[in-house]
């Protein structure tokens, strides 16, 4: 069983996301893809957005009726901080015989050497590395063993965060179409991201 983990704050999920995991989960031919919203990022301040329980929701949400798409809510279920070398331990011992690709935009790929343990990391999972407009993947300047790790794979480029879906929210702008319909519904229904 090939399984892609999509790693994520997903504050809201959006549709880079989804069409980035679509890109691999064909290019790599990948039974599954996994999307797990973290508890608390490793690297990130605590965004002011949606509970933990939202962010799942909303992944729910836009995963469902894809054949290959599911929700993890097993960050959230471990607590603390989401380190994956955490997660990835913890769902290879659960999954034995499973291989994982981690599913990571362009500014996480050029990120990689500060992830905690990385060293053990890349040898536990290979990465799939996507563009993303405004960032560079550093891909060239990673040291050996990460770059040989990482597999670039190409997809429409998505100039969208969910920083850009947040902004919009608390100046009252439109967020349809950028997040899947169901996900823009829950979004306006709970009031998220309002000034
Ligand atoms: N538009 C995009 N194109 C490609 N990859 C993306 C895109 N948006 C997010 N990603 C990747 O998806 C993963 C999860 O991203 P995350 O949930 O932090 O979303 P984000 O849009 O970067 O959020 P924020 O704006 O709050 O930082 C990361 O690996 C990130 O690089
Ligand atoms: O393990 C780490 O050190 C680490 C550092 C930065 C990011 N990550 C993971 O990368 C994924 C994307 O992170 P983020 O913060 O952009 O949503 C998410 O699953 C994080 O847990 C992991």
């Amino acid at each position: 069983m090939k399984v892609g983990l999509m790693g994520g704050t997903f504050d809201p999920v959006h549709i880079g996301h989804l069409i980035a995991a679509q890109s691999v989960c064909e290019r790599l031919e990948l039974d599954e893809v996994w999307f797990m919203p973290t508890n608390v990022p490793p690297h990130k301040e605590q965004a002011p957005g949606a509970s933990p329980r939202q962010r799942l929701e909303m992944v729910e949400l836009a995963v469902e009726g894809h054949p290959h798409f599911r929700a993890s809510d097993m960050e959230l279920r471990k607590g603390g901080v989401s380190y994956s070398i955490e997660t990835v331990t913890m769902l290879r011992a659960e999954h034995p015989g499973y291989r994982f690709t981690y599913i990571i935009g362009a500014d996480m790929v050029r990120y990689l050497p500060k992830w905690y343990k990385i060293d053990e990391l890349v040898r536990l999972v290979t990465f799939a590395g996507l563009q993303r407009p405004g960032y560079d993947t550093g891909y060239e300047g990673l040291p050996d063993a990460i770059r040989q790790a990482v597999k670039l794979v190409p997809m429409p480029q998505i100039e969208l965060s969910s920083t850009l879906i947040r902004q919009r929210r608390a100046l009252g702008q439109s967020v349809r179409y950028m997040v899947p319909d169901r996900v823009n519904h829950y979004i306006e229904v709970n009031r998220l991201y309002e000034a």
